[in-house]
Formats: C-alpha cells, sequence, structure tokens
C-alpha cells in the first residue's frame, strides 16, 4: 500500500487507529479455546467487528512466536485473512527485526513477501546496513523505533551523544539512507511532549505511536504536538480495545471501544 492510499483511507474513514492484535491465550474469551485455532478465530471475529473503525492492524509478532508453528501458522491465516476480505487496510508486522545486511534481507522477505504485510517494525541499533534492505521494497513501509514508549527509554535513547539525543540521531541519520521515503517511526504516546522537537526533524514522515490505552498515553496530547497535514499519525491500542470483554460479546465490546476512539479522531480531523 502506497501512503497517499493509507491517507485516502484515513479520510475516508475519520480514523489513524491501528489496531493491536496481541493475543494472549489466557486473555481471550474461555469458549474460543474449544476451537481449532482459537487465535484466528479471536483476531477474525476482531477485525469483523472493527475494520470500519481503523485504518490498520498490528499484531505483534511475539504473540504468535510464544505459541510456536500453531502461532505462527496463525499470523499467516491473519494476515491472508486481512488481505483478501480487507485489502484497503494498512498492516504492521510489529516484529522489531534487524541484523547485518544479508539478514534483514531474509527478514524482509519474510514479513514482505511470504506474509505479504505492508509494513515491519525495525530496530535501528544495528545502523544503515541493517536498515536499508527493509527500504528497498516498494510500497512497503519500515517503522524504525525512534522513542519507545517505556521507561527504558530513557536508558539510551534520550542520552546525549556529540551533544544530540540518541533518538534525534536515530531520525536525522536515518533520512540520508537510501529509499529513505519508504521510512516510517515509532514513537511512544507516553512521549508527546518530545513530539515537536521531532516533528522540527521530519516534519511529514508518518509516525505509529503505541501507548494510548493500557499505557496510559493521550491522544488529544499526541495530536496537538504530532500531527500534519496528511495527519501523520497511527494511534495503536491493543490491549485497551481487544480485551474489553472475555464473554462471547468480546468483538462487540471491542468494536464499543475502538468507536469511541475513532470518534475521538472524527472530532479531531473535523476540527483541524
Ligand atoms: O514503543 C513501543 C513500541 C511498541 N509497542 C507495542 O505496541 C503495543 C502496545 O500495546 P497496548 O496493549 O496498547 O499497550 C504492544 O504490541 C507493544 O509491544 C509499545 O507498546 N511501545
Amino acid at each position: 500500500m502506497t501512503t497517499e492510499q493509507l491517507i485516502e483511507q484515513i479520510k475516508i474513514k475519520k480514523s489513524f487507529l491501528a489496531i493491536g492484535l496481541d493475543v494472549d491465550l489466557s486473555k481471550i474469551p474461555p469458549h474460543l479455546l474449544d476451537t481449532e485455532d482459537p487465535i484466528f478465530e479471536f483476531n477474525k471475529a476482531i477485525i469483523d467487528a472493527t475494520h470500519h473503525l481503523c485504518v490498520a492492524y498490528k499484531p505483534n509478532t511475539a504473540f504468535y512466536e510464544a505459541y510456536g508453528l500453531k502461532g505462527w501458522k496463525a499470523l499467516e491465516k491473519t494476515i491472508n485473512y486481512l488481505n483478501e476480505n480487507y485489502p484497503e487496510i494498512f498492516t504492521i508486522a510489529d516484529a522489531k527485526r534487524g541484523d547485518i545486511g544479508n539478514t534483514s534481507t531474509m527478514y524482509a522477505k519474510a514479513f514482505f513477501e511470504d506474509l505479504a504485510f505492508d509494513s515491519v517494525t525495525v530496530a535501528p541499533y544495528m545502523g544503515k546496513d541493517s536498515v536499508e534492505p527493509f527500504l528497498a521494497f516498494k510500497d512497503k513501509h519500515t517503522i524504525v523505533l525512534a522513542l519507545t514508549s517505556n521507561q527504558g527509554a530513557f536508558d539510551f535513547q534520550t542520552k546525549l551523544v556529540d551533544g544530540k539525543e540518541v533518538y534525534k540521531q536515530v531520525l536525522e541519520t536515518s533520512k540520508t539512507w537510501e529509499n529513505s521515503e519508504n521510512l516510517m517511526y515509532v514513537v511512544g504516546a507516553t512521549k508527546a511532549e518530545y513530539l515537536t522537537d521531532i516533528r522540527k526533524i521530519i516534519p511529514e514522515s508518518f509516525l505509529l505511536v503505541p501507548g494510548v490505552g493500557a499505557q496510559g498515553g493521550s491522544l488529544q496530547e499526541v495530536c496537538k504536538y504530532g500531527m500534519t497535514q496528511n495527519v501523520g499519525l497511527l494511534i495503536n491500542s491493543s490491549r485497551g480495545i481487544i480485551y474489553a470483554s472475555q464473554g462471547k460479546d468480546f468483538a462487540e465490546a471491542a468494536a464499543v471501544k475502538a468507536k469511541t476512539l475513532q470518534q475521538d479522531m472524527a472530532s479531531i480531523l473535523n476540527a483541524q
């Protein structure tokens, strides 16, 4: 999917919500555990109930890898279901990959070719030659961790190197990489106050913003400091939406939570 197509969907749906599909078998409704593929059944129901309220889904691969082959198969079924039934949806593999060049190429093939995701999250720690293999894929997006939502972000990301914070070095340096137009960045909603500085370096790039909901980040604060002319934001919520109920009404309950966020987003867009 191109960035233009993503922007078009945001305008049509009046939403820039990315729903996280972080499936934990101990949290899903117990009646699904009797089905052949509980993870996929859960995802399918959530997707069918919420697709009109969001523009993206973000499965975090950890929640699939934890269940071995069954988990990976459920991830494959989920991405295939999305691509076949809702091709207008932007898909994010939250895998936080990155390695020496030839290995990164294989990671990129796994997520962009085999699983056909639109984007993958990548850690920038190993530098240019670890990220550029992902950027080489046309109409695919590499979402680099810039300033993450967790407390540990202050261990390295905000430290000064040559008089500048590491996360700013990541933003500035990554702009010089080949095919940098395919870059997006992760910035945590819990760090909204940093967005003014971040926008000075990357005024137009899309940001994937996790941390609204369960982690306490504020949608309004993120939009105040981070929104661009083309919105430029994908706001993620996972647990706050998908675990709204453990009953048979779980998908409808998730849709209610997603709708609340979507309506807040529509109000922000209308006021723009
Ligand atoms: O800085 C980051 C980067 C990634 N995440 C991931 O996003 C979701 C957030 O889930 P919630 O349940 O809405 O808290 C999850 O997959 C994280 O691994 C992040 O939170 N922060």
